[in-house]
């Protein structure tokens, strides 16, 4: 059988991007994605606003809910500071499989831990595991009819804090209706739009900042 398109954007990562320098590679699947295969990372335009956004929050432990094939997980760990963490939580074993190996080519494995499996049964064990007190940034980009329940999942096991920024991709497209309606509505958080694209296209598409009011 062939490869996948994960193993494709690994080898263009290994072929394009130097070992060690995360922006080399963000660029090298960006390039791959835009000129030969379509894939769903966050992408170059939503990407410089989770840059901008994770400057301002500098987070010390942050959650990605869907790593896919460690994009996202790249942009974000390579802005850490020091000493900081980053737990990703990805379902599919075969994608888990080759954001190992980009965030490793990358040189930020130290910064990362890649937890495979589902992620509501994964958050609840996060603390016990991890030695997670709470999360001051949290990126949801994995299935959008999880962003609701992971969200008040992570209410209710106490690992979102007074000032903890929730940031949605794709409220637009794909959309995730029922989480906007929430963290718009409800008065325990503070949220606001981001317009941008989809992914390599012209599609309108943008992230949502929500921040934990407590
Ligand atoms: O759901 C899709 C999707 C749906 C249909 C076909 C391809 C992808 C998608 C599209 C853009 C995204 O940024 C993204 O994170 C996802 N996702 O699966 O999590
Ligand atoms: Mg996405």
């Amino acid at each position: 059988t062939g490869s996948s398109q994960p193993q494709r954007m690994l080898k263009a990562v290994q072929k394009n991007a130097t070992k060690g320098d995360p922006q080399s590679v963000i660029s090298a699947i960006d390039h791959y994605c835009r000129n030969k295969e379509w894939a769903m990372n966050v992408g170059d335009d939503k990407g410089l606003i989770l840059d901008s956004v994770l400057t301002e929050v500098n987070p010390s432990a942050a959650l990605e809910l869907g790593t896919y094939c460690g994009y996202s997980t790249v942009r974000i760990a390579r802005l850490l500071s020091p000493g900081s963490k980053l737990i990703t939580v990805e379902f599919n074993p075969a994608f888990a499989a080759v954001a190992r190996q980009i965030i490793a080519y990358a040189g930020l494995q130290d910064k990362v831990t890649l937890v495979e499996g589902p992620s509501g049964d994964l958050i609840p064990k996060l603390r016990e595991r991890f030695g997670v007190k709470s999360f001051d940034f949290v990126f949801l980009d994995h299935w959008k009819d999880r962003y609701l329940l992971d969200t008040k999942l992570l209410e209710d096991c106490g690992l979102l804090q007074k000032g903890t920024v929730l940031l949605a991709d794709n409220v637009i497209c794909p959309g995730t209706p029922e989480y906007l309606k929430y963290v718009r509505s409800s008065p325990r958080y503070e949220s606001r739009y981001y317009k941008s694209n989809l992914e390599y296209t012209k599609l309108e598409d943008g992230l949502e900042k929500s921040v934990f009011l407590g």
